[in-house]
């Protein structure tokens, strides 16, 4: 059938005399009509059509696992087919309830939904609770009871109280769906182990510098592959500790809704009963262990958490543009469960050229490992004949003997290859001085992409803060000063409002995505997990970024624009003034409730700092996204007036 959206097998229940029922149904979207039929031969009768213009609200509700609910207005009639018209009351309360297989299939629907229905404008309204049965906590069982079974274990091994579900029990429910959402996708950034079809050794000591400041020069401790390979080595611990929780297939409606006022204990209940068996020698031990972990977390979460919380949708998308050689560029995509392989290499064919580029280059070293694939330093040695004018275009402006970055990508072993083609599609649009500069791609054989790029020697801004020492005080003190901080923040805001211009959010703003070259040039870099906002989609809903840097408005899935780089933008100052983010120290799912539910984070030191930054954060982090100022409004504010040079910046960072 012609204009299909989305389909696929749901069980679903409408409101009337049979509203006990649930049935299996083939479920259609196309651009008119949700469609409820018994087979997937969708050209017979369907057993329900729901007019898409009718539909008024779409919630996530916890009636069942992986459940939500579709409203309808009360003056729309119904395509009902006669047969099953007594499962179905036209003029009930006009509520549907749709349960899908997985947490992915449901956010797919309720994307698609959201998408296509004129009454919603493409944004999804934060999950919908109802709160009937009892939650509490069982000291017997040291745990929370009458919520799912995977929640409740998620919230034995976390560090939320039950004090924080009584300050806050729908943030501590939104961090919960999040966490799990995040988990239970666990596929793409466990993939990354990606040979190189180049086999260099990592370079033994990358990068280095020395932040040059009267009193003392702060050495980069760790070189990114020390560290990188220490993440590793202790990476499975982490990981089974982030393991998916298994999904209980088993359906407990009588637990699933929740009422936080019904308790049947208290916290200081839960309190006297683990006070009552700890003796103090134990005590210590668990705060000995617990200060371990935290610090094994520490740099677990740097290094890893990004990656093993990095979103897996993407919302769809975009306007057509100009690919590298005059072609229509393709709109970003849409990070679905099928990953056609094909349909995509075809894809970024627009972008890259279907040639192999090894004659072309030397590999020199090895600069980074992404993800995706390893990143190489190389020398551009040859250019591409001349006849060849699609090559000849693409490189009039390239000269033999320039050093430039190689991303090398199998993508056979790539889970999700719109991320790739998300990120080439925005670099090939996007030249800025604050955006790091993508010269060309390389298709080979339809296995390997080459994305050559500008060259960045400094590597990422973490690099910098990495090598701020801890005191003795424990306070973490930073390598940059307010006019370096100021710097990098500015061009990063000039790099923002290039994308914000082009209606691009970046969605993943952190320092591991600030790229810093010899000449003292920021740029921003990573554009997989970006967006556009067209007229009609002027928010998005799909939970994107990572969670230490990302907005609250994203935690508590409610739709969202641009300003959330600016929330993240605010959330990298504080890490260039503390060294880190706010809550990575805490166990993330509690970090999630934190972000939902804390407000603007707030500076350990707020003295430490002067008075124009701290205008600054507070115009960055404001959790009301109306009185968040935009990139405009922030190039605009004192902080920035501190600003170094770019030669400034260069000399105080000096090459070794
Ligand atoms: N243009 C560049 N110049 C110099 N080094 C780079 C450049 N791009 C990336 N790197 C280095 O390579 C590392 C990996 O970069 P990459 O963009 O692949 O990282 P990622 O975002 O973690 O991975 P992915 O994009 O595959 O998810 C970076 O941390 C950086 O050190």
């Amino acid at each position: 059938m012609k204009g299909i959206k989305k389909e696929g097998w749901i069980s679903y229940k409408v409101d009337g005399i049979f509203s006990f029922l649930w049935q299996k149904r083939y479920l259609v979207l196309n651009d008119s009509y949700l469609s409820f039929y018994k087979s997937d031969r969708v050209g017979e009768e369907a057993v329900l059509s729901v007019a898409l213009t009718s539909i008024t609200n779409v919630s996530r509700i916890q009636m069942k696992q992986n459940c939500f609910e579709i409203l309808r207005a009360t003056d729309q009639k119904d395509n009902v087919s006669p047969i099953n018209s007594y499962f179905y009351e036209s003029n009930s309360k006009r509520s549907i309830f749709i349960s899908t297989r997985t947490e992915r299939d449901l956010h797919g629907w309720l994307d698609a939904i959201f998408a296509k229905c004129p009454l919603l404008s493409g944004v999804s309204s934060p999950t919908n609770f109802t709160h009937k049965v009892h939650v509490g906590f069982d000291p017997k069982v040291g745990n929370f009871v009458g919520v799912p079974d995977s929640w409740a274990k998620l919230l034995q091994t976390s560090e939320i109280t039950y004090d924080d579900w009584n300050r806050n029990s729908k943030a501590v429910i939104k961090a919960l769906q999040f966490y799990e959402d995040y988990n239970g996708l666990d596929t793409i950034q466990s993939n990354n182990n990606v040979n190189s079809s180049v086999d260099l050794k990592p370079l033994k000591s990358p990068t280095k510098y020395i932040i040059n400041k009267r009193t003392s020069s702060i050495k980069r401790s760790l070189s990114k592959t020390r560290r990188q390979s220490k993440t590793n080595s202790i990476l499975p611990a982490y990981r089974s500790e982030l393991k998916p929780f298994p999904r209980s297939t088993e359906k407990n409606n009588s637990v699933t809704n929740i009422e936080h006022n019904e308790l049947y204990t208290t916290l200081h209940e839960k309190d006297k009963a683990c006070t009552g068996k700890e003796s103090s020698a134990s005590l210590q031990t668990n705060q000995l262990k617990k200060k371990e972990k935290q610090t094994i977390q520490h740099h677990l979460r740097r290094q890893d958490n990004s990656a093993a919380l990095k979103p897996r949708r993407l919302a769809p998308s975009a306007p057509v543009t100009k690919g590298y050689d005059g072609t229509p560029k393709e709109d970003l995509l849409e990070l679905s469960d099928a990953d056609d392989s094909e349909e995509i290499i075809m894809k970024m064919k627009t972008v890259a050229i279907d040639a192999n580029p090894r004659p072309y280059f030397q590999m020199i070293e090895k600069a980074g490992q992404g993800a995706s694939g390893a990143v190489y330093l190389s020398k551009r040695i040859k250019l591409p004949q001349k006849k060849d004018q699609r090559f000849f275009e693409s490189h009039c402006h390239r000269t033999i003997g320039e050093r430039v970055a190689i991303k090398q990508i199998h993508l056979s072993k790539q889970p999700r290859k719109q991320l790739i083609m998300n990120e080439l599609l925005v670099m090939n649009d996007s030249h800025h001085e604050n955006i790091v500069n993508f010269l060309e791609a390389y298709i080979i054989d339809a296995e390997e992409l080459w994305v050559i790029m500008e060259y960045m020697e400094g590597g990422c801004l973490t690099d910098i803060l990495d090598a701020a020492a801890e005191t003795s005080s424990g306070k973490r003190s930073s390598p940059l000063n307010e006019t370096q901080m100021a710097y990098i923040v500015k061009e990063t805001c000039q790099g923002l409002m290039f994308l914000h211009d082009n209606k691009i959010i970046h969605r993943d703003i952190k320092s591991d995505n600030i790229l810093l070259n010899s000449q003292g040039l920021v740029k921003i870099t990573d554009f997989g997990f970006c967006a556009e906002l067209t007229e009609k989609r002027s928010k998005r809903a799909t939970m994107v970024g990572t969670p230490y840097w990302m907005a609250p408005e994203i935690v508590n899935q409610k739709g969202y624009d641009e300003k959330v780089d600016v929330w993240s933008l605010g959330i990298m100052l504080i890490e260039m003034i503390e060294g880190e983010p706010p809550y990575l120290n805490e166990d993330p799912l509690k970090a999630l409730y934190l972000i939902a539910n804390n407000g603007s984070p707030k500076l350990r030191h707020p003295e430490s700092v002067a008075k124009k930054t701290r205008q600054f954060l507070d115009a960055c982090l404001q959790v009301n996204v109306d009185l968040r100022a935009s990139v405009r409004k922030l190039l605009m504010l004192e902080f920035l007036s501190l600003a170094c040079s770019p030669t400034e910046f260069k000399l105080a960072i000096k090459w070794r």
